[in-house]
């Protein structure tokens, strides 16, 4: 087994010779020439030397020449437009930083709309709603996890024309819960829940039980979200390159006990009562695979890793952002969901480690408030090495995130 540094204390220094603006343009034989910015064609060519080794590329020790074969063509990012000068440039600022670029906000939220919900046990003895959205920019399936019984989705549980009783629930626009023999979407016998919202096509409030008992109910604490972005390899495959596999169970932990926290564990009293006004937790799982290039291409940089470069540089290599990603339809869901400003002023607890991330899911006009940011420390750092991802990838993984990416992981 080798000597792995993932429970150590981080001490995140850039990998020595990585950083492109390291490493002298003439001294590197696999610099790439970029393309011109808009604004440098128009100009008629800033950017005017012929020779590639002027141009100042992505340095990644131990790529061959024949990278740089003709028949390699760049691939287009999915829902992305590229602009690898500019990443690179903001690379070449001193220091090396935060070297990718800002995630860029729609200038108006996306529409969106919950289809289906459903009940979901889970193998660990919670509960949990999955809720399946529609959109108008893409043709994936985004999702919602819900915990918790005070958050509901707006558009979910609008009346749609024509539909019966059966149909809403089959889709999942019920309150209480389901069981043989049930004919009422809104009326739940057994917990006598009654939602009057609904029927009078009021679709301003979230509460679940009878109209207006939750409805302006200051909960105990703000909702804890998570914001997660697909990955196949770390959630299914296994993969110790990452830790979204860990990110994802531990979001769920922490949200299906919310008084369970990353630093204390309160007594079994003060957890009563803070149940009774549980507020609920939400992961909006988006499927922006691989930071939004897919899984194809990112198992591409997964070879150009192997092959020396770090996470950011194997992007780029491949003609792709840093961080394809945006956050908009999370944005949408979030209010869809009654976690909006116009609903929720308290705001949220996001879990995360990215800056952009925060600032990103707030939306181009505040539409949701971010109060907390919760930090997603490794297992293995909070444990010493005892738990978590043990693998010099997932140590480099976490390492290019701080020093390029500016993750706040302490
Ligand atoms: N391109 C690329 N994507 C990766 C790699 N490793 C993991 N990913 C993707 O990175 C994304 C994980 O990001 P998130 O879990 O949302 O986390 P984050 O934005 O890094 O920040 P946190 O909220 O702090 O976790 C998923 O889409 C993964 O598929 C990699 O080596 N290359």
């Amino acid at each position: 087994m080798p000597d792995l540094t993932s429970h150590a204390s981080p001490s995140h220094a850039s990998p020595p010779g990585r950083a492109a603006s390291d490493i002298p343009a003439s001294s590197n034989p696999t610099a790439i020439p970029l393309p011109q910015t808009e604004a440098e064609t128009a100009q008629g060519g800033a950017n005017q030397d012929s020779d590639p080794a002027n141009n100042k590329g992505v340095a990644s020790p131990g790529l061959l020449d024949s990278f740089l074969s003709p028949v390699f063509t760049p691939p287009m990012t999915p829902g992305g437009s590229l602009n690898p000068t500019g990443l690179l440039q903001q690379s070449q600022l001193s220091g090396v930083q935060h070297t990718t670029a800002p995630t860029k906000l729609l200038s108006q939220l996306p529409n969106v709309e919950c289809i289906v919900r459903a009940r979901i046990p889970t193998t660990n003895g919670a509960e949990m709603f999955l809720h399946l959205y529609h959109n108008d920019i893409d043709n994936k399936e985004h999702l919602a996890i819900v915990f918790g019984n005070s958050i509901r989705s707006r558009s979910l549980d609008r009346v749609r024309p024509g539909e019966g009783e059966m149909d809403r629930m089959i889709r999942g626009a019920y309150v209480g819960k389901l069981r043989p023999g049930r004919v009422s979407s809104w009326y739940d016998e057994d917990h006598a829940e009654a939602s009057e919202r609904g029927k009078q096509g009021d679709d301003a409030g979230h509460d679940t039980g009878s109209s207006g008992e939750t409805k302006n109910k200051k909960l105990a604490q703000s909702p804890l979200v998570r914001i997660h972005s697909e990955c196949y390899t770390g959630e299914t495959a296994w993969s110790a390159r990452c830790d979204c596999g860990e990110q994802l169970d531990e979001a769920a932990r922490l949200m299906s006990s919310p008084h369970e926290t990353l630093s204390e564990t309160i007594s079994a009293e003060d957890a009563a009562a803070f149940d009774a006004n549980s507020p609920g937790g939400v992961i909006i799982y988006l499927r922006q695979e691989g930071r939004g290039i897919g899984l194809g291409e990112k198992l591409k940089a997964y070879n150009l890793q192997d092959l020396g470069s770090d996470t950011v540089e194997a992007n780029l290599l491949l003609r792709h952002p840093a961080d394809a990603r945006s956050y908009g339809l999370a944005t949408a869901m979030l209010v869809d969901l009654g976690l909006g400003a116009d609903s929720n002023p308290d705001g949220i607890r996001l879990l995360t480690n990215n800056p952009d991330k925060v600032r990103a899911v707030e939306g181009p006009n505040r539409e949701v408030v971010v109060q907390e940011r919760v930090p997603m420390i490794p297992l293995a750092w909070r444990t010493g090495g005892k738990k978590g991802i043990k693998s010099s990838e997932v140590e480099n993984y976490l390492k290019t995130k701080i020093s390029k990416m500016g993750h706040m992981i302490q």
